[in-house]
């Protein structure tokens, strides 16, 4: 694998090339521009990033003289030629984000063929105890990576989730038979994000409990309001309502993932700052094993800053497990000894630049 950014975030021109390294390594001090090289990477999955950003934010300082390019060769099975990845904005278009496979045009959706990616940054810490669309988006997240079609499902839901709210709000009187069409979209695609999110949410859930006892604490995961299948009565009834709230009151866009630390039988949410990120760690690295034996593809992990509040048995653990996946952990931190003895390609990140070990 190889990565470079162009005029992004801090960076103006950056290429890091760790081969096939197990743990590429990125250090530097607070600001240096380690973060953004994450994020850089994780658009080259389906997405906003690993920070959600407007991408006009991305470019360097906001993108006023020039859009950001960010290119990858992925390596994708031993044996196969390298796919080469390029996405990038433009300065007349800031918001638009232009995606070439192999030097072909190809819609953001493509990117789900060849790039699974799963992250861990400081802003998840709290996620349990964060919004339940904070929960359903990291639940997506770990859904795409075994159904591939979950995002079209969400784009088509959302996309008539909002039709159906701008006819109920308008000022003249919904016609009922578009209504209905659109109901029928919601329900259709609704059905199959709630499929999708329990189907994960129970494989995960087995895969979690079959494990032998460890140093990152069982977490038991549930989906709410899990069964979607009445949605078009419910949409029907909810008319009135949905009118008068300005949004749709039912369906799966308001499911909630559930976490429980299942051996102190406690809501994750209660658990410590450090108990959480192990939770969060257990859950990503049952996900990604899950997703390997199931699709036969390792996930790319990108974990910011995830192990400075480990302590060091924990940290030795998570490095034996990501070791054991055989995919491509990029992991940050301030403090190259945290990471002593990984066998990493080290890169030291400087002001936005890049400086090899
Ligand atoms: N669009 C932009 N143009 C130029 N610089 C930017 C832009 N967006 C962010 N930055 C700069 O990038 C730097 C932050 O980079 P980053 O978050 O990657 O740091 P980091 O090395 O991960 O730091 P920490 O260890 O504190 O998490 C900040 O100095 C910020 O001002």
């Amino acid at each position: 694998m190889s990565l470079e950014l162009r005029v992004f975030r801090n960076h103006g021109h950056s290429r890091l090339a760790p081969g096939a390294a197990p743990f590429v390594l990125l250090t530097g001090p607070n600001g240096a521009g380690k973060t953004n090289v994450l994020e850089a990477l994780s658009l080259l999955a389906v997405g906003r990033g690993l920070r959600g950003s407007p991408l006009s934010q991305m470019a360097a300082n906001g993108g006023a003289q020039a859009g950001f390019t960010v290119l990858a060769e992925l390596l994708p099975d031993p044996g196969l030629p390298a796919i080469a990845i390029a996405t990038a904005t433009r300065a007349d278009a800031p918001e638009r984000r232009l995606l070439k496979i192999n030097g072909a045009n190809a819609p953001l959706s493509a990117l789900s063929d060849w790039s699974s990616q799963l992250w861990l940054t400081p802003a998840m810490d709290r996620l349990f105890a964060d919004t339940a669309s904070a929960r359903r988006r990291f639940l997506d997240r770990l859904v795409l990576a075994l159904s591939p079609g979950h995002a079209g499902h969400a784009t088509r839901y959302e996309a008539a989730m909002r039709a159906r709210t701008r006819l109920l709000t308008a000022d003249t009187p919904a016609d009922p038979a578009w209504l209905a069409a659109l109901e029928a979209q919601m329900a259709e695609h609704g059905a199959a994000l709630a499929e999708a999110r329990a189907t994960a949410v129970s494989a995960l859930g087995e895969a979690l409990a079959a494990q032998a006892d460890g140093p990152f604490p069982r977490p038991s995961l549930a989906l709410t309001d899990a069964d979607q299948s009445a949605l078009p009565d419910r949409l029907r009834h909810a008319r009135a309502a949905d009118k008068a709230a300005g949004r749709a009151t039912q369906g799966p866009h308001r499911q909630d993932l559930a976490v429980t630390h299942a051996d102190k039988a406690m809501p994750a949410a209660l658990a410590s700052t450090g108990e959480q990120k192990a939770l969060l760690i257990s859950i990503l690295l049952a996900h990604a094993e899950l997703v390997a034996a199931r699709t036969g593809r390792l996930p790319l992990l990108l974990l910011d800053e995830a192990v400075a509040h480990l302590d060091p048995g924990r940290r030795a653990a998570l490095f034996a497990r990501l070791a054991a996946l055989g995919g491509q952990a990029w992991l940050t931190g301030t403090d190259p000894l945290l990471f002593e003895g990984l066998e990493a390609a080290r890169y030291t990140v400087s002001e936005g630049a890049i400086v090899t070990d």
